[in-house]
């Protein structure tokens, strides 16, 4: 072994119409980088040349949008649709893939986002985290700010109220994001330290 401290890569690529899923977002980065991840937060509806780049470097891509007519955003489909250049090259075989999405009700229809965004990681060949977290809210004494309130278990999913704000983005769903960050940081630098293990190895 070389003994390299080996810091994982992580990419978040996300689109947000409305500021709510961007909350989560900037949760999942936050988890991310407290542990210990080099982060790059990318809107897919702005991506640019550099961007791209970053997210070819990356040693995991984590997926967000909001659930839009029940499945992810016309502007995430159009960033997923552009992904088909690397899909030609196998540039994004075995990364790491996790994903996130919000919307206005409870279900609201977010595991068809969840289970989309699997696919398009399954299309390029990664290798899928998932939330890694048992449901909450769901005995006589849960509650709503129970981790993981909603129940999924694909990946992090948040409800916000449409009458609200950005602002008024749930803290239970906050902080069940920030775990997604953590949890993807941490599996991914298993990976990259197995990877440079094998390698010293052979
Ligand atoms: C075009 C459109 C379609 C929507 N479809 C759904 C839906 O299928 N299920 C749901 O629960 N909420 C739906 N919503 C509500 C949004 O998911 C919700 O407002 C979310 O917080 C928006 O996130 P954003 O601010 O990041 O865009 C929809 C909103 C819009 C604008």
């Amino acid at each position: 072994m070389s003994g390299i401290t080996h810091t994982p890569v992580v990419s978040i690529a996300y689109h947000s119409g409305y500021g709510h899923t961007a909350v989560i977002a900037e949760a999942v980065r936050s988890g991310a980088a407290d542990a210990g991840a080099t982060v790059h937060l990318i809107k897919v509806d702005e991506i640019d040349d550099a961007q791209w780049e970053l997210l070819d470097g990356s040693d995991a891509i984590v997926f967000g949008s909001p659930t839009y007519m029940g499945t992810a955003s016309g502007a995430f489909h159009l960033f997923a649709e552009a992904t088909s250049k690397r899909w030609f090259g196998d540039a994004w075989q075995d990364k790491v893939a996790a994903g996130f999405t919000n919307s206005g009700s409870k279900s609201g229809d977010k595991l068809n986002t969840l289970q989309y965004f699997q696919t398009l990681a399954a299309q390029h060949g990664m290798s899928w985290v998932n939330l890694g977290l048992k449901p909450g809210w769901n005995t006589s004494t849960g509650s709503e700010n129970d981790l993981n309130r909603l129940g999924f278990f694909a990946g992090a999913a948040a409800q916000s109220n449409a009458d609200e704000g950005a602002d008024a983005v749930h803290k239970a769903d906050i902080a069940t994001a920030e775990h997604l960050g953590r949890r993807v940081a941490e599996q991914t630098r298993i990976v990259v330290a197995g990877r440079a293990a094998l390698v010293d190895a052979a």
